[in-house]
C-alpha cells in the first residue's frame, strides 16, 4: 500500500530531542507494513474471522479444556435457542393475527408461547454456564500467554534484549496476553451473534427476498465506521509505543529510590516534571487527533444509515402501494428488520473489537516466533572437563549498529586455567566485552573462542555458562532477602546454609551479614516496608558471596573493589588469591594495578586490541603501556605531601 495522503511530516518536540536526542516515534505507516496483520480492512477481516475464533479457541483450550468446552457447547446451545425462539415467536404471531376467533386464536398460539418460555429458560441457564466458565477461562489464558511471554523473553541473546526493534516488539506484545483474555469473550460473542443472526436472516428471507439485502445495507456503516477506527488506534499505538515507554520513564525516574538523592540535590524534580508534561501534551495531541478522526468518521456513518434506513422504508412503502405485501407481513418484517439489524450490528462490532484484540495477539505470536529465532541455542558439543587453556584466537566483536568502532579487534591471548589472569586498559578499552564474550553472552563476529580444541561457538551455551561465575561491574542488586541475593547465584541448588556460610566467607561477607537486623533474612530494598539499604561496598561483597556460591570453574570479577575501603580491598585481593590457589581460574578486571602484581598473567587492551601480555614483572622490564599506566599510579602515592604552612 503506498503512503497515505495526507499524513503529516511527525514534528520532533523540544523534550523529545533534548532527553532523548529525536523522535521517539517509530515510522509504522502503511507504506512500511504491507502484512497481512495491518490489513484492516472488510475483506481481510472477514477472511481472518475463521483463523481468529480457531486461535481463541486453540488458546482457551491450552489454559482450560473443560472450561472451553463448558462455553462453546453453552454459546452454540444459546445461539440454536435463540432460532428456535425466534421461529416460536413468529409462529405465535402468526397464530394470533389470522383466524376470526380470539379465544381460539389464543389457544392456537399457546404451544408456540409454551416453547418460547421454555427457550428463555435454556437461554438464561446457558448463560449462566458461559458467564461461570469464562470466569474460569479468562484469567487462565492470560496467565498462559503471560507466562509463554516472559519465558521467550527471559530466554533470548543478550543482543536481542538490547536491540531496540526487539524491545519495541516485547513492549507491544505485552498488551497480548491482555487481548488474548478479551479475545475469549469477543469469540464467544461472535459465535452466538452468528447464530443468532442467520435465524433471523432466514426469517427475513423467507418474509420477503428484498428486506436481507436492505438490512446489510443499513448496517454497513456502522461496520466501516468501526473498522477506520480500529485501524488508526492499532497504528497510532504502534506509531507511539515507545514514546509512551519514555513518558513511563521520565515518571518513574521522579519516584524511584535510585534517582532520588540527585533529584532532590540538584532539583532535577521540577526539570523532569516539565518535560513529562510537555511529553504528554504531545501524546495527548495524538490522542485529540483520533478523536476528531473517529468523531468525523461517526458523522459520516450515521448520515449514510440515516440514507439506507430510508432507503429500506421506502422500499417497504413502495411494496405495500403494489400490492406485493400483505400489511400484516410488514408489521412483523419492521419488526424483523429492527432484530435483525441490531444483531448484525453487534456482530459487527463484536468481530471487529475480536479482530482489534487479535492484532495484539499477533503481535504476541509474532514475539513468540522472534524470540524463538534469537533464542539462545540449545544443544551443542560438550566442553573439555578439564581444559588447560582457554584461548581467543583472532577475535573481532563490534556492537549491533556499531561495526565502525570493533570493541574487540583481532585479538588474540591465553587465558591459563588455574590461574589469575588480569585484564588492564583504559576506560573502554573492551576489557568487559572481552570478559562477556568469554562467558558466552556474545559470540564473535570473527575469530574463535577455544576451550583447548572446543570452539564455545559450537558448544553448548547452557553448559558454557555453567563454568561461569561472574561478577559483573553493575552486577544485579537483587530487591529480596540477603539469602536470595547470595544464594542467587546459583538457584537451580539446593539452597543449604553450609553452602551459603562458606560463600559468605570467602567472599569476606561474614560482617556484613552480621549486621543486616534480621540476618540473611533481611530484605534487601528500602521501599519496602522492613527493607535495608546497603552500602556500594557492603553490596559489592555479597555479589562476590554469589560469585562464591555458585562454584563455577572460571570466576570473573570486574572491578571488585571499586566500592571497597583501602582494608576490604587488600582483603579481598587476599580472598582472590586464594581461590586461584585452590585451582580457581579468576579472571580479573581492575584499574588498581597495584592488585595486579599477584596476577599470573596480565592481558593489557587499548582501543580494543592487545598491546602487551605477560607476568606483571615482565611488563614492568619492558616499559610498556603497564608501565607507564603503573608509573601514574605509584606517582601518586609517591608524592610528598606538602608541609603545613606555618601559622
Ligand atoms: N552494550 C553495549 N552496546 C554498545 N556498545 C557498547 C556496549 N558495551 C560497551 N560498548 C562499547 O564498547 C567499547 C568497549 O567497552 P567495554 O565496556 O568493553 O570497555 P572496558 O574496557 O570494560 O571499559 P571500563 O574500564 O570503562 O569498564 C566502548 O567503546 C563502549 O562504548
Amino acid at each position: 500500500m503506498g503512503k497515505r495522503r495526507g499524513a503529516a511530516e511527525p514534528v520532533v518536540s523540544d523534550s523529545e530531542q533534548l532527553l532523548f536526542g529525536g523522535l521517539l516515534r517509530y515510522d509504522t505507516g502503511w507504506n512500511k507494513h504491507s502484512d497481512a496483520f495491518l490489513q484492516l480492512n472488510f475483506r481481510a477481516m472477514v477472511v481472518r474471522l475463521p483463523g481468529m475464533l480457531v486461535s481463541s479457541l486453540r488458546l482457551a483450550r491450552q489454559a482450560d479444556p473443560r472450561a472451553a468446552r463448558t462455553v462453546l457447547a453453552a454459546e452454540v446451545g444459546r445461539g440454536a435457542a435463540q432460532a428456535v425462539g425466534l421461529l416460536a415467536v413468529n409462529s405465535a404471531l402468526g397464530e394470533l393475527l389470522t383466524g376470526p376467533d380470539i379465544a381460539q386464536r389464543l389457544r392456537s398460539a399457546a404451544p408456540a408461547l409454551i416453547v418460547v418460555a421454555a427457550v428463555m429458560l435454556v437461554t438464561a441457564l446457558l448463560r449462566a454456564a458461559t458467564t461461570y466458565a469464562t470466569g474460569r477461562l479468562e484469567p487462565k489464558v492470560e496467565r498462559v500467554a503471560t507466562e509463554l511471554y516472559l519465558e521467550r523473553a527471559a530466554n533470548v541473546e543478550l543482543a536481542a534484549i538490547e536491540d531496540h526493534a526487539f524491545h519495541k516488539l516485547l513492549d507491544t506484545a505485552r498488551y497480548g496476553a491482555r487481548s488474548a483474555r478479551r479475545m475469549i469473550g469477543f469469540g464467544t460473542e461472535v459465535i452466538n451473534a452468528m447464530i443468532s443472526l442467520i435465524a433471523a436472516a432466514g426469517v427475513l428471507t423467507v418474509l420477503h427476498p428484498a428486506l436481507l439485502p436492505l438490512l446489510v445495507t443499513m448496517t454497513l456503516p456502522s461496520a466501516w465506521s468501526a473498522l477506520t477506527n480500529a485501524r488508526r488506534r492499532y497504528e497510532s499505538f504502534h506509531t507511539w509505543v515507545q514514546h509512551a515507554r519514555a513518558g513511563e520513564l521520565i515518571s518513574s525516574l521522579l519516584t524511584e529510590p535510585d534517582a532520588a538523592p540527585e533529584v532532590r540535590v540538584h532539583g532535577v524534580g521540577p526539570f523532569l516534571l516539565r518535560h513529562f508534561r510537555a511529553m504528554s501534551e504531545t501524546a495527548e495531541a495524538e490522542q485529540a487527533r483520533l478523536a476528531r478522526l473517529a468523531a468525523r468518521t461517526g458523522l459520516i456513518a450515521a448520515a449514510w444509515t440515516g440514507l439506507a434506513t430510508l432507503a429500506t422504508y421506502a422500499t417497504l412503502g413502495a411494496l405495500l402501494l403494489a400490492d406485493a405485501m400483505a400489511l400484516s407481513v410488514a408489521g412483523t418484517a419492521v419488526l424483523a428488520i429492527r432484530t435483525g439489524s441490531a444483531s448484525l450490528d453487534t456482530l459487527v462490532l463484536q468481530i471487529n473489537q475480536l479482530h482489534e484484540e487479535a492484532l495484539f495477539v499477533g503481535d504476541l505470536e509474532r514475539l513468540y516466533a522472534e524470540a524463538a529465532e534469537r533464542a539462545i541455542p540449545t544443544g551443542g558439543e560438550a566442553l573439555p572437563e578439564d581444559p588447560a587453556e582457554i584461548r581467543f584466537e583472532n577475535v573481532t566483536f563490534s556492537y549491533p549498529g556499531d561495526a565502525a568502532r570493533p570493541a574487540l579487534d583481532d585479538v588474540t591471548l591465553t587465558l591459563p586455567v588455574g590461574r589469575i589472569i588480569a585484564l588492564v586498559g583504559e576506560n573502554g578499552s573492551g576489557k568487559t566485552t572481552l570478559v562477556k564474550l568469554l562467558a558466552g553472552l556474545y559470540t564473535p563476529d570473527r575469530g574463535r573462542i577455544l576451550w583447548d580444541g572446543v570452539d564455545t561457538a559450537r558448544a553448548d551455551r547452557r553448559l558454557l555458562a555453567e563454568r561461569i561465575a561472574m561478577v559483573a561491574q553493575d552486577f544485579k542488586r537483587w530487591p529480596f532477602t540477603a539469602r536470595v541475593n547470595v544464594a542467587v547465584g546459583r538457584p537451580a541448588a539446593p539452597m543449604t546454609e553450609e553452602r551459603l556460610a562458606a560463600s559468605i566467607a570467602e567472599a569476606g561477607a561474614g560482617e556484613v551479614v552480621a549486621d543486616l537486623p534480621r540476618g540473611l533474612d533481611t530484605l534487601l530494598a528500602r521501599h519496602f516496608s522492613g527493607g535495608h539499604e546497603l552500602s556500594g561496598g557492603q553490596w559489592q561483597r555479597l555479589g562476590i558471596a554469589r560469585a562464591a556460591y555458585r562454584r563455577g570453574q572460571i570466576l570473573i570479577v570486574d572491578e571488585p573493589t571499586a566500592a571497597l575501603d583501602a582494608r576490604a580491598e587488600l582483603e579481598v585481593f587476599e580472598k582472590i588469591r586464594a581461590l586461584a590457589g585452590s585451582g580457581q581460574t579468576v579472571v580479573l578486571i581492575t584499574h588498581r594495578l597495584a592488585s595486579v602484581r599477584h596476577a599470573d598473567v596480565v592481558h593489557v587492551l587499548e582501543h580494543g586490541r592487545l598491546v602487551e601480555s605477560g607476568s606483571p614483572e615482565e611488563l614492568l622490564a619492558r616499559g610498556g603501556v603497564y608501565a607507564e599506566l603503573y608509573a601514574l599510579q605509584a606517582d601518586q602515592f609517591g608524592a610528598t605531601v606538602p608541609a603545613p604552612k606555618p601559622a
